[in-house]
């Protein structure tokens, strides 16, 4: 009989961010997630990282009746008894039963949760096994080195606001230097890259966009790719264009657009899912998308319609068997995996480079907001990039983080003192702009 779980902690925690910027709105000075811990009879603790917010700190307090006393064998009892708990209390606050209408957006709120529940087990089943968590996924660990991108973004000027954005906090190389300065053209994206590159090694690019006039967001990709001709680029507006203006831009940008993320969404009668079919069948270029392919049923729909070439199946949505399961499904049917991110310690780092070691086949780089955190990591180590790749090594049992105590309670303390809670993107960008409202179809610089 494997040990059983003694504690489960819940722990809001906040870290530095730059001022990004995107359809939404800015970041603020701090981006909050919430840590799990837990701690079994034999003293070995396992963790997790998954979004920040009060609405998931106090749902996954509410697991911990139901995870307390387990024994670690039960993690998938665990997690399926989490999952009926709180699917009841998702449909008892919208007044229903759990219908099958409500299914999706049930699943969307409690996946996160269930990821904070899943992942500190399998972390601790690792550790006893002797194997990393890559190794329980799937069918098993496949890969040693992970891919991941360099996630770009215009950053707006944290000196016209009076929010405390942290700044010059970092001389030891070009990052450090220009990541928390203002970006607002395609020569400073280009800045952004190179020294990312050089810090990182990075070899894919990602630019969020949805912040500028389309035109001039895709003079900074094919700016890009003048100076990158080798590197896999591509642009996530959040669904800001509409169809035609998508298609229009985007049409004969094969050799510098490895895919487009999310280009354009709902418009009049026809869903997100169609109108990236359409874009896909009218520019001959790969999808990917964070919003239009989120659950099964999305799923369903998005391959009936060859929407999407790209799911990203970030393991905070979709836990971390249900990523890897998408995953399967990819290789199968001739998709591509790759994952979505938010900004992140390094819990969440090894989550997802875990996930994507047992991910089958071909994969995309993965996303991560990390280097816009670099340094501020909760673990006892930092973690390593070299030539853009994390390694998942197969004599490291569990997760590979060993949390570091005195860092998680900075983390908390920052929390707390700063009165951090749900993002909010829009606040951020009205300290910049007054009066500044978010609309879905406008981007946010382009007013
Ligand atoms: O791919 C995406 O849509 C994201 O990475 C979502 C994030 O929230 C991103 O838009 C951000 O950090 O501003
Ligand atoms: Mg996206």
């Amino acid at each position: 009989m494997l040990p059983t779980i003694t504690t489960m902690e819940v722990i809001p925690v906040a870290g530095y961010d730059s001022m990004l910027l995107n359809l939404a709105g800015a970041h603020e000075p701090f981006f909050t997630r919430n840590i799990v811990v837990m701690t079994d009879s034999d003293g070995l603790t396992g963790v997790a990282e998954v979004p920040g917010g009060e609405v998931i700190t106090k749902r996954l307090e509410a697991c911990i009746p139901l995870v307390e006393g387990r024994s670690v064998s039960e993690y998938k009892d665990v997690v399926q008894r989490c999952r009926a708990m709180l699917e009841r209390q998702v449909a008892g606050a919208a007044g229903g039963t759990g219908a099958e209408t409500a299914h999706a957006q049930i699943f969307k709120k409690v996946t996160n949760v269930l990821t904070g529940v899943e992942t500190p087990m399998l972390d601790l089943l690792g550790k006893h096994l002797g194997v990393p968590v890559a190794a329980l996924l799937g069918d098993g660990q496949v890969r040693d080195r992970v891919r991941f991108l360099a996630y770009l973004f215009y950053v707006g000027d944290y000196r016209r606001t009076d929010m405390p954005y942290l700044h010059d906090d970092d001389d030891s190389d070009a990052w450090g230097r220009i990541r928390r300065e203002p970006a607002l053209d395609a020569d400073a994206i280009v800045r952004q890259a190179e020294a990312a590159q050089e810090r990182f090694g990075f070899h894919d690019f990602k630019l969020k966009g949805g912040v500028f006039e389309p035109a001039k967001e895709i003079e900074a990709v094919k700016a890009l790719k003048e100076r990158f001709p080798e590197a896999r680029i591509t642009i996530d507006p959040n669904a800001a264009w509409s169809l035609d203006e998508a298609v229009e831009l985007c049409r004969g940008l094969e050799g510098t657009l490895t895919y487009v993320e999310d280009p354009c969404g709902a418009e009049g009668r026809f869903s997100s899912r169609e109108t990236m079919a359409e874009f896909h069948r009218r520019t001959g270029l790969a999808t990917a998308t964070n919003m239009c392919d989120t659950d099964w049923r999305e799923m369903k729909n998005a391959i009936r319609l060859d929407s999407v070439t790209i799911p990203l199946a970030d393991p905070h949505f979709w836990t971390m068997t249900g990523c890897v399961r998408v995953a399967q499904l990819c290789h199968d049917l001739d998709m591509t995996w790759g994952v979505h991110s938010n900004n992140h310690f390094d819990i969440s780092l090894a989550m997802v480079a875990q996930a994507a070691a047992a991910a089958p086949g071909r994969i995309n780089a993965c996303d991560t907001h990390y280097m816009w955190q670099d340094g501020q990591f909760l673990g006892t180590k930092a973690p390593e990039f070299e030539d853009g790749c994390v390694t998942v090594p197969r004599d490291v049992p569990g997760l590979g983080v060993e949390i570091d105590r005195a860092k998680l309670e900075a983390a908390h303390r920052l929390y707390v003192d700063n009165n951090c809670g749900t993002r909010d993107d829009a606040r951020g960008m009205q300290c910049y702009i007054p009066g500044w409202q978010y609309d879905p179809h406008r981007p946010a610089m382009a007013r």
